[in-house]
């Protein structure tokens, strides 16, 4: 599993070199989103906090298993990223293991 945190400029490169690896896609530093100093700094650039749904959305557009956010600097949600990635992990290794398996059987 390859976890995101920074997808526009991860993802070509993860595309790239980890095909077929399951993807987790991670929202960071929602501490921000409440930030007026950072708020200010967007606004003044045109721009505003993505919100869950465009982060939902990216997560679709890339073909990732889940979208989750988190705050490091609030401890929020982190433990529950973890928790999922290995999940996935787990669940993906799992697979692939039954289809090495099968693909043995075949032969025989
Ligand atoms: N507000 C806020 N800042 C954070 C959070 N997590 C990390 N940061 C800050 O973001 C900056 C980069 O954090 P790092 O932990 O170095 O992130 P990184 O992904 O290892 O960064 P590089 O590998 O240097 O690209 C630091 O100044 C952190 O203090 C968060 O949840 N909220």
């Amino acid at each position: 599993v390859k976890v995101l945190f920074s997808c526009p400029q991860w993802y070509p490169e993860v595309n790239h070199f980890c095909r077929g690896v399951p993807l987790v896609l991670i929202g960071c530093k929602t501490d921000l989103r409440k930030d007026k100093e950072q708020l200010r700094r967007l606004r003044a650039a045109r721009q505003e906090p993505i919100t869950y749904n465009q982060g939902e959305a990216a997560c679709k557009e890339i073909n990732a298993q889940i979208y989750l956010e988190c705050s490091a600097k609030c401890r929020e949600n982190i433990e529950n990223v973890f928790k999922e990635a290995t999940t996935i992990a787990l669940s993906a290794m799992k697979k692939a293991k039954g289809h090495r398996k099968r693909k043995v059987c075949s032969v025989l």
